[in-house]
């Protein structure tokens, strides 16, 4: 399974690497690292398991954050309320986007990464509104349309398979100043 231990932090060569495209059918190593990927996720969401391997509960996780320079990646948002069913529980083979707004968006608290064991203050604007096409285990592809926090963590993930970080986004001189046509998510 996989723990803190197995995700490397900034600085490690493969976070910047462009990953490669998952080829299909599946092979079992690649149908099991991406079953082991959502139960981390699964797993860090769950209080007492969290507690137990010292997990940071996480809602998103790309195969190069655990040294797999593959484009697969791993998604657990939760629902609203306690008791609701998660808003998005899919792992993406070779998610792409294929269009998005014009209009930008940005978490209000900025953003935090698995990868990074710092704060790195400041917007980190994306596309607002975003059409990404992806395979499924089956190597069949979809077409999803993803707006608001999702998109977010969608555009987030999507990063690290092009070797790109939440904090090159931010704007060194000016962190928190955004474009009044930004909408800044609560
Ligand atoms: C880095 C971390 C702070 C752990 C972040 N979690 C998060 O922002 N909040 C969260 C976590 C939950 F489990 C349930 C919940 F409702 C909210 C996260 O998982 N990621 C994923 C990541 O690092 N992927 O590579 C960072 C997020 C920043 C914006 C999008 C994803
Ligand atoms: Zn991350």
């Amino acid at each position: 399974m996989i723990t803190m231990d197995n995700i490397i932090r900034e600085g490690h060569p493969t976070l910047r690497r462009s990953a490669d495209l998952v080829t299909f059918p599946l092979s079992a190593e690649d149908r099991k690292i991406a079953a082991e990927m959502m139960e981390f996720l699964s797993n860090s969401q769950d209080e007492e398991i969290a507690e137990q391997l010292n997990l940071r509960a996480g809602v998103g996780l790309a195969a190069p954050q655990i040294d797999v320079s593959k484009r697969i990646v791993a998604l657990l948002i939760p629902g609203e309320y306690e008791d609701d069913p998660p808003e998005l529980a899919k792992v993406m083979f070779n998610p792409k986007i294929v269009s998005h707004s014009i209009e930008s968006a940005c978490l209000k608290g900025g953003e935090g990464c698995l990868s990074v064991d710092r704060e790195v203050p400041g917007f980190v604007v994306r596309h607002s509104r975003i059409t990404v096409a992806y395979q499924d285990a089956e190597g069949v592809t979809h077409k999803a349309r993803y707006k608001g926090y999702t998109a977010i963590v969608v555009q987030h993930e999507i990063d690290h398979l092009n070797g790109v970080m939440f904090y090159d986004h931010i704007n060194e001189q000016a962190p928190f100043a955004v474009a009044d046509d930004v909408i800044i998510i609560e």
